[in-house]
């Protein structure tokens, strides 16, 4: 192993380390122990932080509420019952004895409820704990009652091992839950566009700049996990594979800095919470979950330490932040208690100076990675696999000395009220709200109104749409303008002249033999044309003011429909005319019905795309189909073709409100612009950017094959609307084949919106006709 010195350096984290690998944290032991028997139940969680127990002295355990000649711990609750039971040390820690040394002699100080040793049986417990404190009698004495029988799992928790007393079970077998969870959800899109603290789409640990926020713990229950009311420890990911028999398995070791506990530490010096969400395939949580995702609440970082199993792992002990109230995922008629401050005792390591607390209820041993005595005892190695929790360290609670967040998540304001609220409130809620109703986290699927996702719920709120100026729809918020590098333009452009009041860029697009396959043609408009009647400012604001019945965006699924892995596409889009089934399955509305502004805009693209392909020489063929994308904020479509098979060659869109930068790329498996590549993807070699009133028209099948596009959406809001061709002919299904034919059949009154180009406002300055060769293919290409 490399020295530790070395290991602890994190790269290019902007915030040091903490010194140790183990943290005892900012654990806050009670104010001064008081003189008087411990009688009363224990103050309210108020004492203030004590720092890190000291590297130079060991640290005993501090006597909560402690009495002169009997010591009444609360023990956290059980994994199965989120009960608080009594646990009896008969002699306390005496100062500047290690606590380890006390608790291998002469403490009864193991885990009473089934320590035979001792020879204390529960109701022995309970009897002494309540004679010793009469003001805690009822709700021990409750909580024993309703206690079920347990067992000592080898990491100290408890689990039930019976059905029985009166705690009620579903038919698995599992308890019912005391309460339900506040906010909920069944798609991890709909939890992460929802919550601040969880936005990982693919991790269970969701980080932001190095810092952790949020953990999803699901199936995959390591075994020295551990849940409670209180507490969960569990591993850090990472390090899994499948096995031979499929299952998942940790195999190899965590490192000793990596990504994730870095992430935590950093948590801890920020002083962050974590927001736990629990999957319901999760075994260690005692209590039916309902939903895929069930959302404990706020915790706070209270230990990590680097075990070691099979493998080494980094394993995080997590606290409620407020453990004053009964948490939903408790027991059913069972009884939570909070627990007093107090801190696990801890040592000093001889090797390392280092201070740990003892974890193990079995012994204490160095848990510092890179120290000569990590898991080592008299320098012989500890096997810890079959160890548990001390009851101590289970027990321990510390005061959270950061900020607690206001809110989760934003909710819905109240549906019932229908009265709809402002665009700027939605971009601040980005898509997401739980719903005020039924708690479900819910996305923004449509553009005009939130219908809650929750099938059994169906509460919906309508979402104003402001009207917007161009400029305002224009404007960007801060800190989204450098979202993309300027790829610098490799391709150069072949062709600018031009056509009607527009200036056309246009750049041809070889094949991998240097011929041409087709081209992309940018209408750049002007001010003028814009502002002109019926121009793109006229539209723009008409299809901001649409009612949602004449002109209804929605987020349609384009990955995994219906799955808890479900991703809708960042745009809500709507299609006219012909059927296209291009990358989301969109339902079609009939250009007979379609209102004018759409008629107006395909009358547009219908325009430029004669004139561009008329220009370059090819089969021109009239469009017949119109998608409606909008974007609110920013936002973009991914890399992809637009191949579909029954798609003519033909594509032209305008842009309206926001500005977009589009971006060309080959194929990775083309010979294009280098060799192919078997894996990874190739770079961009073309961008430019589509302003409000911008027309674009791609022509050449073959494009579509070698290359693929991507577009970036930026402002506040942005149509793009973008009209294809379908051939009727290439359709097999006849049903398909007429409705297409149907629906994408022009209707006459659309004539007085044919479009001429504008040519009365052009400008008069023509640029200069540029020829020149696209580099880089190796070959030269003529325009
Ligand atoms: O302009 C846009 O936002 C995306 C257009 C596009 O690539 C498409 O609809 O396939
Ligand atoms: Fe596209």
């Amino acid at each position: 192993m490399a020295p530790f010195e070395l290991k602890i350096q994190p790269p290019q984290t902007n915030y040091s380390p903490l010194p140790s690998f183990y943290f005892p944290l900012p654990a806050v032991p009670p104010q001064a122990a008081p003189s008087a028997p411990a009688q009363t139940a224990p103050p309210p969680v108020v004492a203030p932080p004590t720092p890190p127990s000291s590297t130079s002295s060991t640290s005993p355990a501090p006597p909560p509420t402690a009495s002169p000649d009997s010591l009444v711990v609360q023990l956290p609750v059980s994994q199965q019952g989120g009960l608080h039971i009594q646990q009896i040390i008969s002699q306390p820690p005496q100062s500047g004895v290690p606590q380890h040394a006390t608790s291998q002699s002469d403490t009864v100080q193991s885990d009473i409820i089934q320590d035979t040793t001792t020879g204390v049986d529960i109701a022995e417990v309970d009897t002494a704990v309540l004679d010793a404190q009469p003001s805690r009698k009822r709700a021990a004495s409750e909580a024993n009652a309703s206690q079920p029988e347990l067992k000592k799992t080898k990491t100290g928790t408890q689990q039930s091992a019976s059905a029985d007393g009166d705690f009620l079970k579903d038919t698995q077998g599992k308890f019912i839950s005391f309460g339900e969870p506040e906010i909920w959800a069944e798609q991890r899109q709909q939890l992460c566009e929802t919550l601040h603290h969880y936005r990982a789409h693919e991790a269970g640990v969701y980080q932001k700049n190095r810092i952790a926020y949020g953990l999803y713990i699901d199936a995959g229950v390591s075994p020295k996990d551990y849940f409670d009311n209180d507490i969960i420890i569990t591993t850090l990911g990472g390090g899994k594979a499948k096995d031979d028999n499929g299952q998942v398995q940790r195999v190899r070791d965590h490192a000793i800095v990596g990504r994730n506990d870095t992430a935590f530490r950093n948590s801890v010096e920020k002083l962050q919470t974590i927001l736990v969400i629990v999957g319901k395939k999760n075994t260690n949580c005692p209590v039916k979950l309902k939903h895929n995702f069930n959302i404990l609440g706020h915790y706070h970082i209270t230990a990590m330490w680097y075990d070691k199993s099979d493998t080494c792992c980094w394993m995080v002990k997590l606290q409620r932040v407020d453990t004053t109230t009964q948490p939903w995922y408790s027991i059913k008629g069972s009884t939570h208690t909070s627990l007093p401050l107090s801190v696990a005792p801890s040592q000093v390591c001889e090797s390392c100076s280092q201070s740990t607390e003892q974890i193990y209820e079995e012994e204490w041993f160095c848990m510092t990675p890179g120290c000569t005595s990590y898991f080592k005892r008299g320098g012989v190695k500890i096997d810890a696999r079959d160890y548990h929790y001390s009851q101590a360290f289970l027990s321990a609670r510390s005061q959270f000395m950061g900020e607690v967040p206001v809110a989760v998540a934003p909710y819905l304001p109240d549906v019932t009220a229908g009265t709809p609220f402002t665009e700027a409130v939605i971009n601040n809620f980005k898509q997401g709200f739980v719903c005020s109703v039924c708690g479900c986290c819910g996305r923004q699927k449509h553009w005009k109104h939130w219908a809650c996702e929750n099938e059994h719920c169906g509460a919906t709120f309508p979402l104003r749409h402001e009207p917007m100026s161009i400029d305002e729809a224009k404007s960007e918020p801060e800190g989204r303008l450098k979202r993309q590098k300027d790829f610098s333009k490799l391709f150069t452009p072949i062709d600018q002249h031009m056509e009607g009041a527009y200036e056309v860029t246009k750049y041809s697009f070889p094949d991998e033999d240097g011929s041409i396959i087709g081209f992309v043609a940018v209408y750049k408009s002007t001010d003028k044309v814009n502002r002109h009647k019926n121009g793109a400012d006229g539209l723009f604001t008409e299809l901001s003011t649409m009612e949602e019945g004449d002109f209804h965006l929605e987020r349609k699924a384009a990955r995994a429909a219906g799955s808890i892995v479900e991703k809708l596409t960042q745009q809500f889009t709507r299609n006219y005319g012909a059927t296209y089934k291009f990358i989301v399955r969109t339902e079609s509305q009939s250009f007979s019905t379609a209102p004018d502004p759409i008629l107006r805009v395909l009358k547009r693209c219908t325009w430029a795309s004669e004139q561009a392909v008329n220009r370059h020489g090819g089969l021109y063929e009239v469009p017949n189909e119109l998608l409606a994308l909008g974007y609110t904020q920013s936002g973009e479509m991914g890399w992809h073709d637009d191949g579909e098979k029954t798609v003519g060659q033909t594509v032209a869109s305008m842009s309206l409100g926001g500005r977009s930068t589009m971006h060309f790329r080959p194929k990775a498996t083309t010979t294009l612009f280098g060799p192919p590549k078997r894996t990874g993807v190739k770079s961009p070699i073309l961008q430019f950017t589509l302003e409000h009133g911008d027309m674009m028209v791609m022509h050449g099948s073959d494009i579509q094959k070698l290359y693929e596009h991507c577009v970036y959406s930026y402002g506040k809001r942005r149509y793009a609307l973008t009209c294809r061709t379908m051939i009727f002919d290439k359709m097999v299904a006849e049903e398909e084949k007429q409705h297409a034919m149907e629906s994408g059949t022009i209707p006459d009154h659309a004539e007085e919106f044919n479009y001429d180009g504008d040519a009365d406002l052009a400008t008069g300055v023509k640029p200069a006709s540029k020829s020149k060769a696209v580099r880089k293919t190796g070959k030269a290409v003529q325009a």
